[in-house]
């Protein structure tokens, strides 16, 4: 056992590294009751649980053998949100291969940590990306809490600019059964419709009525939610509240300017968001993501020697 390990093991936690064959290797953070784990693959937080339960969604038709996103848990859109820009959705750190660098946990048995790191010089490909990045990812676990900050690091002579998401997929019982509150009053880009709208509603529902039916972009609209709240950071903690088990969610943010609100409705169930959506999983998930974003609050600028911060709180009350 290394000296890392067991300081960890005293206080009750650990994080581990397993390899299963033809699957990429995972953390496993490990804290009393709880536990997160973390595949090295894009860094990918592919699983949380506390209170014996589940909290991420995770499509059982992804690929786990690093030949496509990671379709679940909580995949990092860098250095391009979306298809905002000339590289391939959602950009390139989530399919490349992140190392471990660092791990610990407080004496008191209150929070296990483990940071990942991704060097430009990882990246096969860039696609013609120029930014001389370096990103840094701490997962910190805790008592029925998730934390996950993502730094991005400009180590080179020219500042370069970023777009990004933590693309958080929550596990729901029902997706109808669940409400999102703090976005009222908010406007945002609503990118199944093409264009800008106000919030409304004090609490957000994903349904079938949450579009009004027909075709919008060629897609069958009913329930699918694909919009960005602009300055949607703003309005942080969120709460989630899941009728059936009482349960409420604070969802925090910090740094990340905008919030995306996702679910893809029979889009999903149809295969179009991808042959590796579950046909029922749009029923079970909402994605509730922390973003930076060109129809929103625009690209970050990261100068030469400065690095940027944000995270992504979940903590079930
Ligand atoms: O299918 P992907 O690449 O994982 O992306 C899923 C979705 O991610 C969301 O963040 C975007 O707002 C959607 O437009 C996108 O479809």
């Amino acid at each position: 056992m290394s000296a890392m390990t067991g300081e960890l093991a005293m206080c009750g936690a650990s994080v581990e590294t397993l390899f299963e064959e033809s699957v990429e290797p995972v953390v496993e953070l490990v804290l009393g009751g709880q536990s997160a784990r973390v595949a090295l693959f894009g860094a990918t937080v592919i699983s949380w649980r506390t209170g014996a339960r589940d909290r991420l969604w995770m499509s059982s038709l992804s690929a786990r053998d690093g030949s496509a996103p990671i379709r679940g848990g909580v995949p990092i859109a860098f250095p391009q949100f979306a298809d905002q820009g000339p590289l391939t959705l959602h950009g390139f750190a989530r399919t490349a291969r992140w190392r471990l660098a660092d791990r610990k946990a407080n004496l008191d048995g209150t929070l296990v940590e483990a940071r990942f790191v991704l060097a430009r010089s990882a990246i096969a490909d860039t696609q013609g990306w120029v930014g001389d990045f370096e990103l840094r990812y701490t997962v910190r676990l805790g008592v029925r809490r998730l934390e996950l900050e993502l730094q991005v690091a400009n180590l080179g002579s020219a500042p370069f600019d970023f777009t990004a998401c933590l693309h958080t997929y929550l596990l729901l019982d029902d997706v109808r059964n669940v409400t999102l509150h703090g976005l009222s009053g908010l406007e945002y880009f609503d990118k199944v419709a093409g264009r800008d709208r106000d919030e409304v509603n004090d609490a957000i529902r994903v349904e079938a009525a949450s579009h009004s039916s027909g075709d919008v972009l060629g897609q069958r609209a009913e329930g699918f939610v694909d919009r960005i709240y602009r300055a949607g950071g703003e309005r942080s903690p969120l709460t989630l509240q899941h009728a059936a088990s009482g349960e409420t969610y604070s969802i925090a943010q910090s740094g990340f300017p905008d919030t995306i609100v996702f679910n893809p409705w029979v889009a999903g169930k149809k295969g179009t968001k991808g042959p590796d959506f579950d046909d029922d999983g749009y029923n079970h998930m909402i994605c509730v993501e922390p973003a930076i974003t060109r129809e929103g609050s625009g690209p970050i600028r990261v100068s030469p020697g400065s690095t940027w911060a944000g995270t992504q709180t979940i903590q079930v009350l």
